[in-house]
This record gives structure tokens, sequence and C-alpha cells, in this order.
């Protein structure tokens, strides 16, 4: 009895090792690397779930990379929306934002989730520094034109791309050793003192690109990109850029921001771009320090 419990004992431990051990080349690789990670999807409306991702970051901070948080905040500012009695809707993957909206969207952002956020990674110590695309003026915003959905062309609203990332905030809370949590508000260039809504996976690209960031990993509430949405075996594990593009036209909903994102990023120069399964506890640390790494890899072309 004795001893095939100490042969149990023997075997796990033997397993953590390697799992351990596993992590070696990619603690090796990328030390002193910056990797953005977009936080969303399910992961930021469990609480658990929003505990394992502040762990994760909080990990990646203390093995020497430099992760930078984006987040988003759909379902929050849905909920709060839907409370004050507001109607809002998407278009083509982006919502369209009236004034009114636009005063939610940037008090649910900067207001709710960011600091919920920021709270959660510093339960392990006084590491996150919240800030916003506002904020030191680190996103230079221009609204976006009219775009063309179903062969109709949509105006929608406040709703602005990043052309221009001034990337010394950020730099220089990293540098203090601080984790960046960033809200995707951006102010108007051609219009000072308004603000812009930015889809959060579209700041963190541009985000990831200015930084010149190893790697983009974003976090959904699927596996990753399904080439036959929603035929569950089509599930994408790695896919070029040029791949990509070719399949963009045919994506819906919010896998049109999501994968754009990820061409962008690995276009502007990011060396691999991830969008992964935030219902999976501890899904960054999977991605980041295993071999195959989950959900669909988006990589340069060869
Ligand atoms: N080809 C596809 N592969 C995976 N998901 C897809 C695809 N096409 C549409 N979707 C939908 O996109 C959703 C993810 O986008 P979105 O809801 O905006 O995510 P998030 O809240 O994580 O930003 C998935 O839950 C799924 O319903
Ligand atoms: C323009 C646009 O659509 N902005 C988004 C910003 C938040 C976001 O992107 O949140 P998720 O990542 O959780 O979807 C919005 O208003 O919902």
């Amino acid at each position: 009895m004795t001893t095939t419990t100490h042969r149990l004992a023997h075997e796990q431990a033997a397993a953590k090792a390697e799992v351990l051990i596993e992590s070696l080349p990619w603690l090796k690789k990328f030390r002193d690397a910056i990797m953005v990670i977009k936080f969303g999807g399910n992961a930021m409306v469990d609480d658990a779930l929003m505990r394992a991702f502040a762990e994760d970051v909080v990990y990646l901070r203390h093995t020497g990379i430099r992760p930078v948080v984006v987040h988003g905040g759909g379902p929050q500012i849905n909920a709060m929306l839907a409370r004050l009695g507001i109607e809002s809707e998407f278009k083509g993957g982006y919502r369209v934002t009236t004034p009114e909206t636009m005063e939610v969207v940037r008090m649910v952002l900067t207001g709710k989730v960011n600091p919920e956020l920021v709270d959660e990674i510093n339960a392990h110590g006084p590491l996150a520094a919240g800030t916003t695309g506002e904020d030191a003026g680190l996103f230079i915003g221009r609204r976006r034109p009219p775009i063309d959905v179903d062969g109709e062309l949509v105006d929608l609203g406040l709703v602005g791309d990043v052309v221009g990332v001034r990337t010394d905030p950020v730099l220089a809370l990293l540098d203090a050793g601080l984790i960046p949590v960033v809200s995707s508000i951006a102010p108007d260039m051609d219009r000072p003192g308004d603000s812009l809504n930015i889809n959060a996976d579209a700041a963190a690209s541009a985000l990831a690109t200015a930084l010149g960031a190893e790697k983009l990993v974003i976090l959904t509430d699927v596996a990753g990109l399904y080439a036959n949405w929603p035929d569950r075996d089509s599930l994408v594990s790695s896919i070029t850029a040029s791949e990509l593009e070719g399949m963009l036209p045919s994506l819906e909903s919010g896998m049109i921001p999501k994968m754009r994102a990820c061409l962008d990023a690995v276009e502007g120069g990011v060396s691999k771009a991830a969008i992964i399964d935030g219902r999976e506890p501890h899904s960054v640390l999977l991605e980041i320090f295993t071999e195959r790494g989950i959900g669909t890899e988006v990589t340069p072309n060869a």
C-alpha cells in the first residue's frame, strides 16, 4: 500500500517536472519580450477566470516577460446600456456609437472594467497601472469612415481607428516594472476634446505593433478560429497571414475585428498573434509556455 502510494506520488511529481521543464525554452526565448494580451470574452465576466488571468499575467511578469494588457468590455457595456434604457446595435462587428453611447462606453471601460482588472492583478502586489488610450496621449484616434456591411454603407458614429501610438507612456510603465492595463478609448485627432470608441482587438493590435511586441494574444469565448463556422471540427490551429487575408471576407461578426487585428499585427512586424479560449483557466500560460500552444496562431508569410 505504502509502496503504491509512493509510486503514484513519484509519477505525479515526474509529470509536474515535465510540465515545468517544457517551459524552459520559452522562458529563455521570451525574457524581456513585450507581449500584448487582449483580455475579453467569457473570462471577463467570470470571477474565477478573471482571477486565473490575473495570476497568469503576474506569473509572466515574474518570469521576466513584459506583459501589457488591453481590455475589452462589450458585455459590461451592453449591461449598463440596458440598465439605462439606451439601445445599441452592432454592425460588421462594431458598436454603432452615438455621443450618449460613447459616454457609457468610456464610463464602463475606464471606470469599471479597468479598475476591476487592476485590483485583481494587484492582489499579488502593486504591479498593475491602469491607463487609457487618452492618458498621456497614448493613442491618436481618427473617426472611421462609413463601412460596407453586406453592400450597405454604414456610419458607425464615434467609432475610431488608432492611427498613431505614442509608446512612451507604456514604455515608462514597463521600465518601472509595472504591468500597463489599457482601456480602448482614443482621443479624436480631428476634434480635440472628443473621445472615440476603439474596438479592443484593434487597440491591442495597434499597441502590439507600435511596441514591436513579440506576441499578441487575444482571449475570446470560443476555442479559436473555425474555418467553417459553426462546424466544431474545423478549428484552425495555425494560419499564415496571406491565408487569413483570403479568409477575411467570409468571416462573421466578432471574428472580423479579431482576425483583422491578428493580420495587422503580424503584417506590422509582431512575430505571432494567437486567438485563445478565455473559458479555459490559465489559457495564457498554456499558449506561451507550451510547444503546441492552444487556439489559433497567425504567423507571418514564410
Ligand atoms: N469563424 C469563426 N470562428 C470562431 N468564432 C466565430 C466565427 N465566426 C463568428 N464567430 C463568433 O465570434 C464570437 C467571438 O467574437 P466576440 O463575441 O466579439 O468575442 P469577444 O467578446 O471575445 O471579443 C464567437 O463567440 C462566435 O460566436
Ligand atoms: C467599436 C466597438 O465595438 N467597441 C467596443 C469596445 C469594447 C470591446 O471591444 O470589448 P470586447 O473586446 O469585449 O468585445 C464596444 O463598444 O463594445
